[in-house]
């Protein structure tokens, strides 16, 4: 079990190495973390640092190779695939750099393929108006630019109403002003339904916007930072 219960996501010595052929890739080299109920984390470090390896682990795509990592009382270090996906399924709400859209479905069938399998899903329409998409329903993802394609992916990550919102790049195909946008919108997430974010970036601009900002260097976390005072996505530059 986790040793502090406030905490949502625990990580406790976690390492994760990459194996290609004789090589050994250490990605994450002793990371102990505790990450709370609706916070809204903002992961920097240089390229190869081992973000993406760490917010895999907490979304539960990948396992860790030692140390321990709990979601609440799911044991995500030695869960079973099944376990995993259930997991997944239940809890985690994903939104990469390339926002993985089907072209072939309209933006409210994009979304509905995920509220079909979930529990107490929000209805497409819900999730779509949160990010203001409302108006774009029965458009296709090439009748969109790429910031409403990415509210259409944030939108179906939302509509399963997860605990944790996973954001890896989520403004990284994006310029200036539809980046803002977008980070409207996660901030929205993060206030209005309570959901934990956690999102990766190469823009320390992002910082402002965060509870806590995490740095890592080489596989481990160097500084955490803690913002008095947060700030509006309208109030960045960068
Ligand atoms: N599937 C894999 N197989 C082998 N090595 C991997 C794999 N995934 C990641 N790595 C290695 O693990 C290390 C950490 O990678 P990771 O993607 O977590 O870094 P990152 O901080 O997210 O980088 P970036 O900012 O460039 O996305 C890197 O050296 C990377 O090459």
């Amino acid at each position: 079990m986790p040793e502090n219960p406030q905490a949502v996501f625990t990580a406790k010595a976690l390492t994760k190495t990459y194996y290609m052929g004789e090589v050994e890739i250490p990605a994450l080299r002793g990371v102990d973390l505790e990450v709370y109920q609706s916070e809204f984390i903002v992961l920097l470090g240089p390229s190869g640092s081992g973000k993406s390896t760490l917010l895999n682990i907490m979304g539960g795509l990948d396992t860790p190779t030692s140390g321990d990592a709990f979601w609440r009382d799911h044991d995500l270090a030695h869960a079973n695939e099944r376990e995993l996906t259930s997991y997944r399924r239940e809890h985690v709400g994903f939104v990469f750099q390339f926002y993985n859209l089907i072209s072939s479905l309209t933006v409210r069938e994009n979304v509905a393929l995920v509220t079909e399998i979930s529990v107490n899903p929000l209805k497409p329409e819900e999730a779509l108006q949160l990010v203001g998409l409302e108006h774009r329903l029965d458009h296709f993802p090439s009748q969109l630019s790429g910031g409403e394609q990415q509210r259409v992916a944030i939108a179906r990550a939302i509509a399963k109403r997860p605990d944790i919102l996973l954001c890896d790049e989520p403004t990284g195909a994006l310029d200036y002003q539809t980046g803002k946008v977008v980070l409207e919108v996660i901030a929205k997430i993060n206030q209005e339904l309570g959901t934990t974010a956690i999102v990766i970036t190469h823009n320390a601009s992002i910082s402002g916007m965060a509870n806590r900002v995490m740095h890592l260097a080489n596989g481990q976390i160097v500084s955490i930072e803690e913002n008095a005072h947060k700030l509006t996505p309208a109030e960045l530059s960068w």
